[in-house]
């Protein structure tokens, strides 16, 4: 197939306003750039065409912003407040490189898809609710097969690599990367990073091949394995240099992603022809931008299972108490929505909504006021909730990664509500503590995520073919985006209360909002009386001190 170069065929018209943190009131011209600021370097040229396909005002718009040598993406401003975030490409720091035809085109499956090609000029939206005179905002650009590839297939040296927490899902991404590569692009030449991160260095590598990841879906966890911690920008930058490894892909959660970050701004310093894409991997939900991540689906689901157990014995025990708790380390999605879904729960306790025991408005006083109506009543516990409520000094104990590590709340709040009806109120209950957490992020993905994974791996697929870098795929309202880095890093996603969806679980479990405590519930004095053992250290035990817990008594 003939291979045409694409430099620099169409100058960019007049630069045009630039919006973000970054811009500069005295931003001038260079090229096809706009250099955003004096101490901005301009590196290599951008080239604004798309090979045999006419372009259009987007590629023509595009801007890099940068400072200091830190990239930080591409701006475009266009008409009405539409802006365009941009996402990286090859050719934006090597020039002279050659496209090819997509061999899509001759794929009997693909080749009769109408429009099977997405226009350059494709971008989706991030905000869907508009108003008539509103802006059009922030758009992304759109996720799938160009016509023109910047690889040619026997080129391809792709590696995938999992990292982080284990979610439901990973193994079906890494099974449809190998399988689009190989089936769409007739790749063949992939390999699996044992491990993580520390894999690259540390580890050999395994090949990848369709008929070897023919099954994998159907397990748990991730073929490749899994670290946190061992991030090393350079030695991971040396090995993809020294494999010639030129597609990257990166599947993990918002740490993995920040690594992604600091991999391709050492793999565009070098000037080297590599494709580092991101697949957003988290069980939280926790990343900004994207719809839902993978294995989310499953994780609520699978929640159902514990949370149905806690109702049926709480049903059937004398003023029952069922507790779950679900993972969800600054997020609560999954308790919430596990909680929506369910019907059975009475109470969801989420990290982004403290909460107080006792008092007026309390979670006591609620739990009295179910038990007398109802006879029994479930509480769904993030793991991350009621952290600040557990100890007086903080634990400053974190993982591998640099995540904190966090204090058991399912067993604290256990222990308080017996402590409390037991000992205080002396009534009888019957109290259950489930903990599915890690049962619910070992099993394979749903009918829903393994096509939603699949969808997650073509697009990266197709981005990566296409050029693309520094960015990560994912569903923005619905319709697959490359979304830069610098976007989803910076921030978590996190359950709004003042939105409608926290709202309507407070009106599906009729549970108090938490919101005026009249009197503060725990006594800083006493907080220590129950230490919880650390969720993630299996040698810290659970203990009650008993002599404080007997004056507490007494009072
Ligand atoms: N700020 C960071 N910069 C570079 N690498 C990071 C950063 N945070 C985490 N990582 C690396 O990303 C990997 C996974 O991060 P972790 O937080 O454990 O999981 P997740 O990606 O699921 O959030 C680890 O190997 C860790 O070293
Ligand atoms: O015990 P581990 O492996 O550190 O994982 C615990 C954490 O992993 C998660 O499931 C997911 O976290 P990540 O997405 O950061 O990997 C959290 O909900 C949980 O706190
Ligand atoms: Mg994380």
């Amino acid at each position: 197939m003939e291979s045409r170069q694409v430099k620099n065929e169409i100058e960019a018209p007049v630069p045009r306003r630039v919006v973000g943190l970054y811009s500069c009131p005295d931003h001038s011209s260079s090229g096809n750039f706009v250099d955003i600021a004096a101490c901005m370097p301009v590196r290599a040229p951008t080239p604004v065409g798309f090979g045999d396909v006419e372009p259009r005002a987007i590629s023509k718009m595009s801007e890099n912003v940068e400072n200091d040598g830190d990239y930080f993406g591409k701006i475009v401003v266009g008409d009405d407040g539409f802006v365009l975030q941009d996402v990286p490409h090859l050719t934006d720091y090597i020039s002279d490189l050659s496209t090819h035809t997509n061999p899509l085109q001759h794929n009997k499956s693909y080749s009769s898809v109408k429009q099977y090609f997405v226009d350059p000029d494709d971008t989706i939206t991030q905000n869907i609710v508009v108003q008539k005179d509103g802006p059009r905002g922030i758009h992304f650009r759109r996720a799938g097969p160009r016509q023109q590839v910047y690889f040619k297939s026997d080129e391809v040296n792709a590696c995938i690599v999992t990292c982080g927490g284990l979610c439901p899902g990973l193994n079906t991404v890494i099974r449809e990367i190998v399988c689009g590569l190989s089936y769409m692009y007739n790749v063949n030449t992939i390999w699996g990073i044992e491990c993580g991160y520390k894999g690259f260095y540390a580890r050999n590598t395994i090949p990848l091949t369709s008929k070897y990841v023919n099954d994998i879906h159907k397990r748990g966890g991730t073929i490749l394995g899994t670290s946190r911690g061992g991030h090393d920008t350079i030695k991971i930058v040396d090995s993809i240099q020294d494999r010639k490894i030129n597609q990257v892909y990166i599947i993990g959660g918002d740490g993995t992603q920040k690594g992604a970050s600091v991999i391709f701004e050492e793999i565009r310093r070098r000037d080297l022809k590599v494709s580092i894409f991101g697949i957003p991997k988290t069980i939280d939900n926790d990343i900004p931008v994207i719809d839902r991540s993978f294995g989310f689906d499953t994780a609520v689901e699978e929640a159902q299972r514990a949370i149905n157990a806690a109702h049926v014995e709480a049903q059937s025990g004398e003023n029952g108490i069922g507790v779950v708790k679900l993972m969800g380390r600054n997020s609560g999605y999954i308790a919430m929505h596990a909680t929506l879904a369910s019907r059975d729960v009475d109470c969801c306790l989420i990290p982004e909504s403290p909460f107080y025991l006792e008092g007026p408005g309390g979670l006591f006083e609620y739990i009295t006021k179910r038990l007398r109506e109802n006879g029994h009543l479930v509480i769904v516990v993030a793991e991350g909730a009621g952290q600040e409520l557990m100890s007086e000094q903080s634990i400053n104990m974190t993982d591998a990664s640099g995540n904190n590590l966090l204090l058991d709340v399912g067993m604290w709040l256990s222990q308080k509500i017996k402590d409390h009806f037991t000992n205080i109120r002396k009534m009888v209950i019957t109290l259950k503590y489930i903990d599915p957490t890690y049962m619910i992020r070992a099993i394979p993905s749903n009918a829903s995520d393994n096509v939603y994974c699949t969808l997650l791996a073509q697009s990266a697929v197709h981005g990566a073919m296409a050029g693309y870098t520094g960015c990560i795929v994912g569903p923005v309202n619905g319709r697959h985006a490359y979304i830069p880095f610098h976007r989803i890093i910076d921030t978590q996603n996190k359950v709004v209360i003042t939105d409608r969806m926290w709202a309507r679980l407070l009106s599906s479990t009729n549970q108090p909002s938490f919101l005026n405590p009249v009197k503060k519930d725990v006594d800083e004095k006493k907080v220590d009386t129950v230490t919880p053992r650390l969720s993630n250290s299996p040698t810290f035990n659970y203990y009650i001190d008993e002599d404080v817990l007997e004056d507490q008594l007494l009072q």
